[in-house]
């Protein structure tokens, strides 16, 4: 919220403004005096004078006009405060739009822009007659009757700070609640779209489940906001209606030392008809058109700060891997796989990481190669968080190995187009796949993926990421099928490889060879080498038994 006030406050410094203010001051008047006019004519026309009564109210009648001849020139003068609002953030857009290429957005953040601009000329309208009618109240009541003064601002500015103090809190549940209301038309519009197959497949509880969980946080989201509408209310009592009751239960005290009937009408007449509306209408506009203002600016300038920064990119500095605190759940209501999770993965290390199935290996791999978002906590590769990292930083390599139609060298050199031809024969060499590419009919022979088998296609995508200039290189048990002779010659290539690389072990020998072993086991994780982990690491060591008689008589999937 403070970036969207900045935003506001800068847009404001400007000498359009200066001149919106020295208009305020004939408006000023009007309100000053009309609460003096109805004391002054009250007084008289009690006293017999009628004609004094009439001149104080044909007083009154005068200045008004003086007044809206002074708020006539406030609408020329806004737009000369409002319409370069708009210019800038229209200019932002297009900008945006023009280095995604996404056509679409500059329709839909030009609405947007629309809204701020309209929000922003209504709250500067509000918020410059609040402070006309505060500032005239206080000329008026402080020269009328200080002592009525006292019983009235009090409360009214107790009743002003509160509401400011809600605002806050209600922007933050219009968020919430916006967010809600998209996250459960994300999911009900999946449910709607699958439906014939959720009954085909009899997944009504699970699809029921997937929408139950989104209704829930929309009601959760939409309740919260009604308490802070309730609390609003409250504001509005004590600012607002508050001093008029204390200033009615004070009438005879005030009376006993001296204060007239007109002077305690003029009192009662700037708080019904100056600050009451006044701080009825200004809490109205924060609240409405403020949250809209402040949201969809929000939205606005973080679309723009995404594109401003060239190729939405940074570089790191470095590439160590660094978790912190990292926690990931595959939904909001469900558990954790990764829970609060500590590790520095420095530059050039070999990393193994171990688990049981499903324990969340893959999810790992996923976060530190930016595929997927913390749910909290942090990632960060060279002091960048990995989407924003440029794509060149990092490779991955899942299970199911991605080859395309095309010939043998285009799928080698994917991630490094311009490689030479010795390049090439070296990391094919490297990764022991010369007898794969020569049965294919070499470097020029067109591949047909189908043709492949799962481990032949794991070859070529290994010498696809050895190939690549990434320097950190996660291998998500991608020589899975593999024979362990093959898995060995490749892993120990890219361990030889400058760089760092995880690799997502489905064999004892792929953690043995790494320089250090991550144990994931449940929410918890131990670090260590195969032999302090043999020591320390039940699920290691349960891990090493299972696996270990699996090396002699692995079924691997040959890879050529
Ligand atoms: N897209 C998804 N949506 C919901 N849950 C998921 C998703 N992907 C994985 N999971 C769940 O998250 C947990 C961790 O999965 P993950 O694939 O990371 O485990 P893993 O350790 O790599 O398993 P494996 O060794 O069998 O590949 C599992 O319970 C899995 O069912």
């Amino acid at each position: 919220m403070k970036r969207e006030l900045r935003y506001g406050a800068a847009a404001l410094r400007k000498r359009a403004t200066t001149r919106l203010i020295a208009w305020l001051i004939p408006e000023i008047l009007p309100t000053a005096v009309y609460g003096i006019a109805v004391a002054h004519a009250t007084d008289n026309f009690l006293g017999g004078h009628v004609w004094q009564g009439i001149a104080w109210l044909g007083g009154l009648v005068a200045t008004a006009c003086l007044g809206a001849a002074g708020a006539r020139q406030v609408y020329g003068r806004l737009g000369d405060l409002v319409e370069p609002v708009r210019d800038d953030l229209v200019r932002r857009v297009v900008a945006g739009a023009l280095r995604t290429g996404d056509d679409s957005a500059v329709a839909r953040l030009n609405r947007q822009v629309e809204i701020v601009r309209d929000t922003f000329a209504g709250l500067v309208l509000v918020i410059r007659s609040f402070a006309v009618t505060l500032f005239g109240v206080l000329t008026g009541l402080l020269s009328l009757a200080p002592l009525v003064a006292a019983f009235v601002v009090p409360p009214f500015l107790l009743g002003f700070a509160l509401s400011l103090a809600v605002l806050g809190m209600a922007a933050d549940r219009v968020r919430a609640s916006l967010q809600a209301d998209e996250d459960l038309a994300a999911s009900a519009g999946m449910v709607f779209g699958g439906v014939r197959d959720i009954t085909a497949a009899g997944t009504e509880e699970f699809a029921g489940r997937l929408v139950g969980d989104p209704i829930e946080a929309h009601a959760a989201a939409e309740r919260a906001l009604a308490k802070v509408a309730a609390l609003r209310t409250l504001c509005f009592a004590v600012g607002g209606w508050l001093p008029l009751l204390i200033l009615l239960a004070a009438g005879p005290w005030l009376i006993g030392r001296g204060v007239s009937t007109g002077t305690l009408l003029g009192g009662l007449t700037y708080v019904l008809i100056g600050l009451q509306p006044a701080l009825n209408a200004v809490m109205g506009a924060l609240g409405d058109s403020g949250l809209r203002y402040v949201i969809t600016l929000g939205r606005i300038l973080d679309s723009s700060a995404e594109v401003e920064r060239p190729g939405h990119t940074d570089t790191p500095t470095g590439f160590d891997v660094s978790l912190r605190g990292l926690s990931f759940a595959y939904g909001p209501n469900a558990e954790p796989v990764l829970d609060k999770l500590e590790l520095t993965i420095p530059e050039g290390e070999h990393l193994a990481v171990v688990g049981p199935s499903g324990i969340g290996k893959s999810t790992l791999a996923g976060l530190v190669c930016g595929m997927l978002t913390p749910t909290s906590g942090q990632v960060l590769v060279g002091g960048v968080r990995p989407a924003r990292a440029t794509p060149a930083t990092r490779v991955l390599i899942p299970q199911e190995a991605y080859v395309f139609s095309g010939t043998v060298l285009d799928n080698l050199i994917y991630l490094l187009p311009n490689a030479t031809t010795p390049q090439v024969a070296d990391a094919v060499d490297a990764i022991g796949a010369a007898a794969l590419i020569e049965r294919i009919g070499g470097l020029t022979a067109d591949v047909k993926p189908g043709e492949l088998s799962a481990g032949e296609r794991q070859l070529i995508a290994l010498v696809r990421a050895y190939l690549s200039p990434a320097p950190l290189v996660v291998l998500d048990e991608a020589t899975c099928f593999l024979d362990p002779e093959a898995e060995r010659v490749a892993e120990e290539a890219f361990a030889r490889r400058e760089g760092t690389l995880i690799v997502i072990a489905h064999r004892i020998s792929s953690a043995l060879r790494a320089r250090r072993i991550l144990v994931l086991d449940g929410n918890q994780a131990a670090l260590g080498t195969h032999v302090s982990l043999m020591r320390k690491s039940r699920m290691y060591r349960d891990l090493h038994g299972n696996w270990a008689p699996t090396i002699s008589r692995s079924q691997i999937q040959p890879a050529s």
